[in-house]
């Protein structure tokens, strides 16, 4: 059944029960909450608004509307709201009792019970809901046949804002109120999708409401138009999820509005569960986008310059405090003296035995006839300003061992005259000017350069003297596996296991390959283990994640399954915001990215702030998990790490590149793992190898690649394949190789 068209939506009327905002000079403002449900139901498609009224806090007059709209008969569902309490002048559940043809108890029990799970003193709230049959209010049922789809539902709801929305929430998502009208008005219940048992509301107060986490109103998925439920008041969020009815609307958003909620109630029957996503599928590049726009860098932290250094992004500007050199450096061994000496012999002095000519408190400046011998690195002492290689040189006398007249007394051994063979040379050959490598104010590096671990960048900050630099902390990243069927390769495994019994089925490939691969590119990895398809399991080891790390990354339960809980989890448990949940790319098409609310610890004012961190659900199959790893969660990492370009840009690199074997074009951006060469005969032509089989759970697809081809979506009338000897891109995931570095090719 389709809820676009006006006649089988669910015609609703609204009754306000107050005293206050039925009195003639009422501010029309006053009553908040029967224009509340009609927002809240305007954004539902299953349901259209017909009636709104507003009377006292007595039985007359509230039994007059309501057997109006009844005997209207274009109303199949009224919600009253106010007069449920305890104080003396709350009358609605008298004046309906009497109205009701049958009793609704399953309905005032879901609503009490839900409302429980907020506040104790939903005790108090003293529901009805029923059915009125039109024939029972005219006091005739001679033509029996007309009661059949002649009765109105009728719910009271309290008069409170937050109780209403509480209660709508309930009554909407579970899909109780579109399978009792269907069933009202002769239907089996199934156009709702709903089974008899549909799955209700888990318990899960804080999150259904209170935190304001809005969807950013890109990509909304409609393909109907929207003209739906609009007739009167204004769209607002509610959740709803029913059946085949999956709209993305335009949210005019209020400031208590929540995000959607799209994933089915795990904790329902298996029959409730989604038979198509309501996920509207985004493409690789929106995808990408999202991400981009969505992810920020981790706050500024001060690290000492050490190798650890390596992976992070500088978060200040660079300045060399002084000269490097500091003082004019010989970069050649030999012997200091002045440009001008000619050829000839020269006395040698050295710093052992004048040291104070390198000193800076001393004025004493190399006498003439002297050379000075120094190594490469070592200052120039003071009154020269060139070095002659010791090359150029030779030995003409050494002091002796004991005394002599002709000799003055020195280290035996050691040189006493030299002869330089050549004229000194020009000092712009062997000497470095102080400031030449680094002069004192330079900027040596800028604020947002990376650390990498080639190492050129730790350098440059410890040559300069830096010995600690603010950059943006780096993401710690909690990873877990997920799936009864998943077995730690390195816990104990039974012996039935290992013989393939039960149920078994595979070792978890994902932690090991996700930490390879992240740990390689110098991110720390918490390990939350395999957790079994439990939602509190879930619950728990994610949250334990997001405390403890910056960005969460799960693999499996992603999908249509019964037992694919993340996306369930993250909205309903975790209060979590899906960003998108399904992308038109192969393999990878459930990849989940999400942003889950972390209570920042309380501030002086008393309320909480709250910050959202980054989460994956990657596809549980291994190759989708490490290709949608490289694809969407790498330049997550680098953004959040303090990676910044103006546009789209922390995604890893693209080339073009030459097949070698015709591959077939999918409707989904597919990658294809390949081996990218460098072939030096065709001028370094890079040339793309597939690596074989590409299925999803084939992770050796993956054994050797250093490549992603992206492969274009096969789109309609449009070509099937890309044959060998084609260009396409492809996104660099390792070192390149040669063409003949291979064992094979
Ligand atoms: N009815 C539909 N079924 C599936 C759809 C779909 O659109 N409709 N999508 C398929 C695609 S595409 C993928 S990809 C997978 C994604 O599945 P999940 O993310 O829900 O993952 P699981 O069902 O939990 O597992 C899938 C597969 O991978 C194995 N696995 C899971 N974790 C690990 C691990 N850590 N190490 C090794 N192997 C792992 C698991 O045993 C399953 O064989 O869904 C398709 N289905
Ligand atoms: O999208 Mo899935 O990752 O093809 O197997």
């Amino acid at each position: 059944m389709s809820h676009e068209s006006l006649d089988t939506k669910i015609k609703v009327a609204v009754l306000t029960v107050s005293d206050r905002a039925s009195l003639p000079d009422s501010d029309p403002d006053y009553d908040k909450s029967g224009p509340a449900i009609q927002e809240i139901l305007a954004d539902n498609p299953a349901f259209s608004f017909t009636y709104h009224a507003i009377v006292p806090d007595d039985i007359s007059s509230i039994q007059d509307a309501v057997k109006k709209w009844v005997n209207d008969g274009g109303v199949d569902w009224i919600v009253t709201t106010g007069g449920t309490g305890f104080s003396p002048r709350d009358r609605t559940p008298e004046a309906i009792t009497p109205l009701l043809s049958r009793l609704a108890p399953g309905l005032v029990h879901l609503l009490v019970s839900s409302s429980l799970k907020y506040t104790m003193m939903a005790a108090l709230s003293r529901p009805v809901a029923g059915t009125i049959a039109r024939s029972s209010i005219h006091g005739s049922d001679e033509n029996s046949e007309s009661v059949v789809g002649r009765e109105t539902l009728v719910v009271t709801l309290p008069g409170s804002m937050k109780a209403v929305r509480e209660n709508l929430t309930v009554l909407l998502d579970s899909g109780v109120i579109v399978h009792a009208v269907e069933l009202m008005k002769g239907g089996d219940g199934t156009q709702s999708g709903q089974g008899v048992h549909g799955a209700l509301e888990p318990a899960s107060p804080h999150h259904e409401h209170g935190h304001k986490f809005h969807r950013g109103d890109h990509r909304h998925d409609h393909g109907h138009g929207h003209g739906h439920g609009h007739e009167r008041g204004r769209g607002r969020g509610g959740k709803h999820f029913h059946g085949e009815n999956h709209h993305r609307h335009h949210h005019h958003h209020h400031q208590d509005d929540d995000h959607e909620i799209l994933s089915h109630d795990p904790s329902g029957a298996v029959s409730a569960r989604h038979r198509t996503s309501p996920y509207p599928i985004v493409s690789l590049e929106d995808a990408q986008e999202i991400i981009h726009k969505t992810v920020n860098h981790l706050p500024v932290v001060t690290l000492p310059v050490t190798a650890s250094l390596r992976g992070h992004v500088l978060a200040e500007d660079v300045y060399a405090f002084t000269d490097f050199p500091p003082t004019k450096t010989t970069s050649v061994d030999g012997y200091a003296l002045r440009a001008s000496d000619p050829a000839g012999t020269y006395t040698v002095l050295t710093s052992s035995s004048h040291p104070h000519l390198l000193s800076p408190t001393s004025q004493e400046e190399l006498p003439e006839g002297c050379i000075y011998r120094i190594n490469t690195g070592g200052a120039l002492p003071r009154g020269a300003d060139t070095v002659i290689m010791v090359e150029d040189t030779k030995v003409v006398a050494t002091y002796l061992e004991g005394p002599s007249d002709s000799t003055p007394s020195g280290p035996p051994g050691e040189e006493w005259k030299v002869e330089t063979l050549i004229p000194a040379p020009p000092s712009r050959i062997n000497v470095r000017q102080p400031g030449s490598d680094v002069r004192q104010g330079d900027l040596v590096m800028r604020r947002g350069e990376r650390i990498t671990s080639g190492g050129g960048e730790v350098g440059s900050l410890i040559f300069i003297g830096k010995r600690e630099v603010k950059v943006f902390q780096k993401p710690v990243v909690a990873l877990m596996s997920t799936g009864n069927e998943i077995r730690d390769i390195l816990g104990s495994v039974s012996s039935s296991a290992e013989s393939g019994e039960g149920d078994w089925k595979s070792w978890d490939t994902n932690r090991p390959s996700l930490t390879a691969a992240l740990e390689g590119m110098g991110y720390e990895v918490v390990d939350l283990g395999i957790v079994p398809d439990e939602i509190d399991a879930h619950v728990r080891t994610l949250q334990d994640g997001l405390a403890r790390a910056d960005i969460v990354l799960t693999t499996g339960g992603t999908s249509m399954g019964p037992t694919d809980l993340l996306k369930p989890v993250i909205e309903r448990r975790l209060g979590g915001e899906v960003k998108f949940g399904r992308v038109s790319v192969k393999p990878g098409k459930p990849t989940t990215f999400a942003v889950v609310p972390i209570d920042a610890p309380n501030n002086s004012s008393g309320d909480t702030p709250k910050r959202l961190k980054p989460l994956f659900a990657l596809p549980g199959n291994p190759a989708s998990a490490l290709v949608t790893f490289n694809v969407f969660v790498v330049p997550a990492l680098r953004k959040l790490g303090g990676w910044e370009f103006s546009g789209v840009g922390c995604e890893l690199p693209r080339v073009l590149v030459e097949l070698q074997q015709p591959v077939l074009l999918d409707p989904r951006t597919e990658f294809h793992r390949v081996i990218l060469r460098s072939d030096l005969r065709e001028g370094g032509k890079l040339k793309a190898y597939s690596t074989g089989g590409q299925r999803s759970s084939r992770v050796a697809s993956l054994s050797g690649a250093n490549g992603l081809l992206v492969l274009p979506q096969k789109v309609n009338s449009g070509k099937d394949e890309l044959g060998s000897g084609e260009m396409a891109e492809a996104i660099v995931i390792g070192g390149i190789l040669n063409l003949y570095d291979a064992l094979y090719f």
